[in-house]
């Protein structure tokens, strides 16, 4: 299923910062869409619009962006939120996973308790570049026995590849634009 709105709305309306946080990295700035209200409404219906009649249990958000997106998300699905986190930001039991970023390299984390086997789970980020932060963040939850229903975020950057590298890996993801170039 495609998008409820045209791509150009959303793309239209990210920042795009040249050089940051380094030289080469074009950034794809999400803030925008999120100060307007009108244009906030729009992406988080886009996304719960879809998801609605999906069998969700539970949605997953990537720390940090995916946080924003994804506990809204949940609400509106009437579902629970589980966060994602970057390395040591989790006071439990965890998993952990470590992956290569367009610039440098992380690890993230998730509660041990924060999916069941067998749920499934809607992982939401704002953008896939390299793919590594979602295909990690999907490792996780697999590793707990649960299901990635769908990945999905706003924004991808198809010349870095990382949207075939999620596939391959046999994760459905669901993008609402995309940046030729990066
Ligand atoms: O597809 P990838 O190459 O893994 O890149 C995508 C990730 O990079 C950004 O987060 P970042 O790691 O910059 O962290 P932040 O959200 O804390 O800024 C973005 O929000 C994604 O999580
Ligand atoms: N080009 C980019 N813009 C925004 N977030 C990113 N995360 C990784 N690459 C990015």
């Amino acid at each position: 299923m495609s998008s409820l709105i045209d791509p150009r709305y959303i793309r239209d309306r990210i920042r795009t910062v040249p050089d940051w946080p380094q030289s080469g990295v074009q950034f794809r700035d999400i803030t925008p869409l999120l100060q307007d209200p009108k244009t906030f409404r729009v992406l988080v219906d886009c996304f719960v619009h879809r998801y609605m009649d999906h069998d969700i249990d539970v949605v997953a958000g990537v720390d940090a962006r995916g946080f924003i997106l994804g506990a809204v998300i949940a609400y509106e699905l009437n579902r629970g939120f589980v966060p994602v986190r970057k390395k040591g930001k989790l006071p439990f039991d965890t998993v952990a996973e470590e992956y290569e970023l367009e610039y440098g390299s992380a690890t993230v984390e998730l509660h041990a308790d924060a999916v069941k086997p067998g749920d499934r789970v809607l992982l939401i980020d704002d953008l896939v570049a390299t793919g590594g932060t979602m295909i990690a963040a999907a490792r996780l939850i697999q590793r707990l026995g649960a299901v990635v229903s769908e990945a999905a975020a706003i924004v991808d950057l198809p010349e870095l590849g990382g949207s075939t590298l999620v596939r391959e890996q046999g994760i459905p993801l669901f993008t609402l634009c995309h940046f030729a170039g990066h």
